[in-house]
Protein backbone atom coordinates (compact mmCIF):
# COMPACT_ATOMS: atom_id res chain seq x y z
CA UNK A 1 0.00 0.00 0.00
CA UNK A 2 2.81 2.34 0.89
CA UNK A 3 3.90 2.80 -2.75
CA UNK A 4 0.81 4.13 -3.91
CA UNK A 5 -0.18 6.48 -1.05
CA UNK A 6 1.67 10.00 -0.85
CA UNK A 7 2.61 10.88 3.06
CA UNK A 8 2.74 14.51 4.37
CA UNK A 9 4.75 14.88 7.89
CA UNK A 10 3.97 18.12 9.30
CA UNK A 11 5.07 20.30 11.63
CA UNK A 12 8.44 19.66 11.27
CA UNK A 13 11.21 21.63 14.12
CA UNK A 14 14.51 19.91 13.94
CA UNK A 15 17.07 19.12 11.64
CA UNK A 16 16.97 15.29 12.23
CA UNK A 17 13.10 14.81 12.42
CA UNK A 18 13.41 16.18 8.43
CA UNK A 19 15.85 13.42 8.13
CA UNK A 20 13.58 10.47 9.70
CA UNK A 21 10.81 11.78 7.39
CA UNK A 22 12.35 12.27 4.33
CA UNK A 23 14.12 8.40 4.59
CA UNK A 24 11.10 6.56 6.06
CA UNK A 25 9.88 7.76 2.34
CA UNK A 26 7.75 10.81 2.74
CA UNK A 27 6.24 12.89 -0.06
CA UNK A 28 5.45 16.06 1.89
CA UNK A 29 7.27 17.52 4.63
CA UNK A 30 5.41 20.45 6.46
CA UNK A 31 6.68 23.49 7.88
CA UNK A 32 3.95 25.36 10.52
CA UNK A 33 4.00 29.07 11.13
CA UNK A 34 1.28 29.94 13.68
CA UNK A 35 2.50 31.44 16.99
CA UNK A 36 0.41 29.55 18.51
CA UNK A 37 1.35 26.39 17.44
CA UNK A 38 4.19 23.90 18.95
CA UNK A 39 5.03 23.69 15.92
CA UNK A 40 5.72 27.18 14.88
CA UNK A 41 9.23 27.49 13.19
CA UNK A 42 10.87 31.33 12.37
CA UNK A 43 12.14 31.66 9.04
CA UNK A 44 15.68 30.86 9.80
CA UNK A 45 15.21 27.84 11.00
CA UNK A 46 12.16 26.66 8.17
CA UNK A 47 15.12 27.63 6.07
CA UNK A 48 17.93 25.79 7.41
CA UNK A 49 15.25 22.98 7.67
CA UNK A 50 13.76 23.55 3.89
CA UNK A 51 17.59 22.95 2.73
CA UNK A 52 18.03 19.36 4.04
CA UNK A 53 15.10 18.18 2.05
CA UNK A 54 15.84 16.48 -1.43
CA UNK A 55 14.38 16.94 -4.72
CA UNK A 56 11.17 15.08 -5.45
CA UNK A 57 10.23 15.77 -1.66
CA UNK A 58 7.59 18.39 -1.96
CA UNK A 59 8.06 21.39 0.89
CA UNK A 60 5.03 22.92 2.30
CA UNK A 61 4.61 25.99 4.20
CA UNK A 62 1.05 25.97 6.71
CA UNK A 63 -0.31 29.64 7.07
CA UNK A 64 -3.55 30.59 8.81
CA UNK A 65 -5.26 33.46 7.42
CA UNK A 66 -2.00 34.97 7.01
CA UNK A 67 -1.47 38.33 5.44
CA UNK A 68 0.53 39.32 2.16
CA UNK A 69 3.55 40.99 3.88
CA UNK A 70 3.68 37.71 6.08
CA UNK A 71 3.89 35.34 3.18
CA UNK A 72 5.88 37.46 1.30
CA UNK A 73 8.66 37.04 4.63
CA UNK A 74 8.40 33.37 4.10
CA UNK A 75 8.02 32.75 0.92
CA UNK A 76 11.39 34.94 -0.11
CA UNK A 77 13.55 32.90 2.50
CA UNK A 78 12.33 29.62 2.39
CA UNK A 79 11.93 27.28 -0.70
CA UNK A 80 8.95 25.88 -0.83
CA UNK A 81 6.84 24.25 -3.39
CA UNK A 82 3.14 24.57 -1.60
CA UNK A 83 1.59 26.39 0.44
CA UNK A 84 -1.27 25.55 2.70
CA UNK A 85 -3.81 27.70 3.76
CA UNK A 86 -5.26 26.34 7.01
CA UNK A 87 -7.35 29.32 7.90
CA UNK A 88 -11.04 30.81 6.99
CA UNK A 89 -9.73 31.69 3.39
CA UNK A 90 -12.03 32.04 0.80
CA UNK A 91 -11.50 31.13 -2.83
CA UNK A 92 -10.70 34.47 -4.42
CA UNK A 93 -8.35 34.45 -0.93
CA UNK A 94 -6.77 31.52 -2.63
CA UNK A 95 -6.48 32.50 -6.45
CA UNK A 96 -5.04 35.87 -4.94
CA UNK A 97 -2.25 33.78 -2.79
CA UNK A 98 -1.40 31.68 -5.79
CA UNK A 99 -1.21 34.54 -7.93
CA UNK A 100 0.33 36.53 -6.17
CA UNK A 101 2.92 34.42 -4.68
CA UNK A 102 3.38 31.72 -7.34
CA UNK A 103 3.04 28.74 -5.97
CA UNK A 104 0.40 25.95 -5.32
CA UNK A 105 -2.18 26.10 -2.57
CA UNK A 106 -3.53 22.91 -0.83
CA UNK A 107 -6.82 24.82 1.15
CA UNK A 108 -7.44 22.89 4.13
CA UNK A 109 -11.49 22.27 5.11
CA UNK A 110 -12.69 21.68 9.17
CA UNK A 111 -14.94 18.72 8.43
CA UNK A 112 -17.68 16.85 10.69
CA UNK A 113 -20.47 15.99 8.74
CA UNK A 114 -21.16 15.45 5.39
CA UNK A 115 -22.19 18.88 4.17
CA UNK A 116 -18.57 20.28 5.32
CA UNK A 117 -17.55 18.09 2.31
CA UNK A 118 -20.34 20.24 -0.06
CA UNK A 119 -17.64 23.59 0.58
CA UNK A 120 -15.04 21.51 -1.68
CA UNK A 121 -17.14 22.68 -4.58
CA UNK A 122 -16.21 26.07 -3.90
CA UNK A 123 -12.55 25.74 -4.29
CA UNK A 124 -12.72 24.22 -7.68
CA UNK A 125 -10.49 26.20 -9.95
CA UNK A 126 -8.75 27.95 -6.85
CA UNK A 127 -7.23 25.90 -4.85
CA UNK A 128 -5.07 23.06 -6.08
CA UNK A 129 -5.76 20.12 -3.93
CA UNK A 130 -7.88 20.15 -1.03
CA UNK A 131 -6.27 18.75 2.86
CA UNK A 132 -9.43 17.60 4.58
CA UNK A 133 -9.16 17.94 8.89
CA UNK A 134 -11.51 17.26 11.64
CA UNK A 135 -12.76 20.79 12.93
CA UNK A 136 -10.97 21.91 15.85
CA UNK A 137 -12.28 21.01 19.42
CA UNK A 138 -14.51 23.77 21.52
CA UNK A 139 -11.99 25.91 23.07
CA UNK A 140 -8.75 24.69 20.74
CA UNK A 141 -6.01 27.48 20.12
CA UNK A 142 -5.40 26.27 17.14
CA UNK A 143 -7.20 25.22 13.84
CA UNK A 144 -5.15 21.49 13.07
CA UNK A 145 -2.99 19.64 14.62
CA UNK A 146 -5.34 19.05 17.56
CA UNK A 147 -5.13 14.68 17.18
CA UNK A 148 -8.78 14.71 16.35
CA UNK A 149 -10.33 12.86 13.59
CA UNK A 150 -13.84 12.91 11.86
CA UNK A 151 -15.57 10.20 10.38
CA UNK A 152 -13.64 8.49 7.74
CA UNK A 153 -16.62 6.75 6.01
CA UNK A 154 -17.85 10.70 5.09
CA UNK A 155 -15.91 10.43 1.88
CA UNK A 156 -16.38 6.77 0.88
CA UNK A 157 -18.30 7.59 -2.20
CA UNK A 158 -17.72 10.74 -2.42
CA UNK A 159 -16.33 12.54 -5.57
CA UNK A 160 -14.76 15.51 -4.67
CA UNK A 161 -13.62 18.11 -7.60
CA UNK A 162 -10.17 18.42 -6.35
CA UNK A 163 -7.05 15.97 -5.50
CA UNK A 164 -7.58 15.87 -1.48
CA UNK A 165 -5.25 14.54 1.49
CA UNK A 166 -6.86 13.39 4.39
CA UNK A 167 -5.41 14.78 7.58
CA UNK A 168 -6.67 14.73 11.56
CA UNK A 169 -5.97 12.16 14.33
CA UNK A 170 -4.04 9.97 12.30
CA UNK A 171 -1.71 7.63 13.68
CA UNK A 172 0.79 4.67 12.85
CA UNK A 173 -2.32 2.64 14.88
CA UNK A 174 -5.49 3.57 12.92
CA UNK A 175 -3.93 4.88 9.50
CA UNK A 176 -4.35 1.33 7.49
CA UNK A 177 -8.10 1.90 8.81
CA UNK A 178 -8.32 5.75 7.90
CA UNK A 179 -7.01 5.05 4.31
CA UNK A 180 -9.38 2.21 3.25
CA UNK A 181 -12.71 3.79 5.34
CA UNK A 182 -11.69 6.99 3.24
CA UNK A 183 -10.08 5.95 0.05
CA UNK A 184 -7.27 8.73 0.71
CA UNK A 185 -4.17 8.40 -2.16
CA UNK A 186 -2.56 10.72 0.45
CA UNK A 187 -3.03 11.59 4.19
CA UNK A 188 -0.94 14.40 6.31
CA UNK A 189 0.05 13.51 10.13
CA UNK A 190 1.18 15.21 12.83
CA UNK A 191 0.57 15.00 16.62
CA UNK A 192 0.54 11.07 15.45
CA UNK A 193 4.26 10.61 14.86
CA UNK A 194 5.08 12.74 17.93
CA UNK A 195 6.79 12.06 21.07
CA UNK A 196 5.76 15.37 22.53
CA UNK A 197 4.36 18.55 20.62
CA UNK A 198 6.82 19.53 18.31
CA UNK A 199 9.41 16.77 18.33
CA UNK A 200 8.79 14.12 16.17
CA UNK A 201 9.41 10.10 16.67
CA UNK A 202 11.61 8.37 14.48
CA UNK A 203 10.10 5.16 15.54
CA UNK A 204 6.41 6.17 14.89
CA UNK A 205 6.99 7.45 11.58
CA UNK A 206 8.92 4.27 10.95
CA UNK A 207 5.91 2.43 12.47
CA UNK A 208 3.34 4.66 9.97
CA UNK A 209 4.97 3.34 6.81
CA UNK A 210 5.34 -0.28 8.14
CA UNK A 211 1.82 0.18 8.79
CA UNK A 212 0.99 1.54 5.70
CA UNK A 213 2.82 -1.60 4.06
CA UNK A 214 1.19 -4.36 5.93
O1 LIG B 1 0.16 21.32 13.68
C1 LIG B 1 -0.25 22.40 14.08
O2 LIG B 1 0.14 22.86 15.16
C2 LIG B 1 -1.24 23.17 13.28
C3 LIG B 1 -1.52 24.47 13.64
C4 LIG B 1 -2.43 25.21 12.92
C5 LIG B 1 -3.09 24.64 11.84
C6 LIG B 1 -2.83 23.33 11.48
C7 LIG B 1 -1.91 22.58 12.17
N1 LIG B 1 -1.61 21.27 11.83
C8 LIG B 1 -2.23 20.53 10.78
O3 LIG B 1 -3.40 19.90 11.28
C9 LIG B 1 -3.62 18.68 10.60
C10 LIG B 1 -3.93 17.56 11.54
O4 LIG B 1 -2.93 17.40 12.49
P1 LIG B 1 -2.90 16.13 13.47
O5 LIG B 1 -2.29 15.00 12.68
O6 LIG B 1 -4.28 15.86 13.90
O7 LIG B 1 -2.01 16.55 14.58
C11 LIG B 1 -2.41 18.47 9.75
O8 LIG B 1 -2.76 18.92 8.45
C12 LIG B 1 -1.39 19.39 10.26
O9 LIG B 1 -0.64 19.82 9.18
Amino acid sequence: MAQDIRVKICGLTRPGDVDAAVAAGAGYVGFVFFQKSPRNVDVATARALALRVPPGVAKVALVVDAEDQRLREIVEAVPLDMLQLHGAESSERVREVKARFGLPVMKALGISEAEDLDRAARYAGAADQLLLDAKPPKGATRPGGNAVSFDWDLLRGRDLPLPWMLAGGLTPDNVARAVSRSGARQIDLSSGVESSPGKKDAAKIAALFKALRA
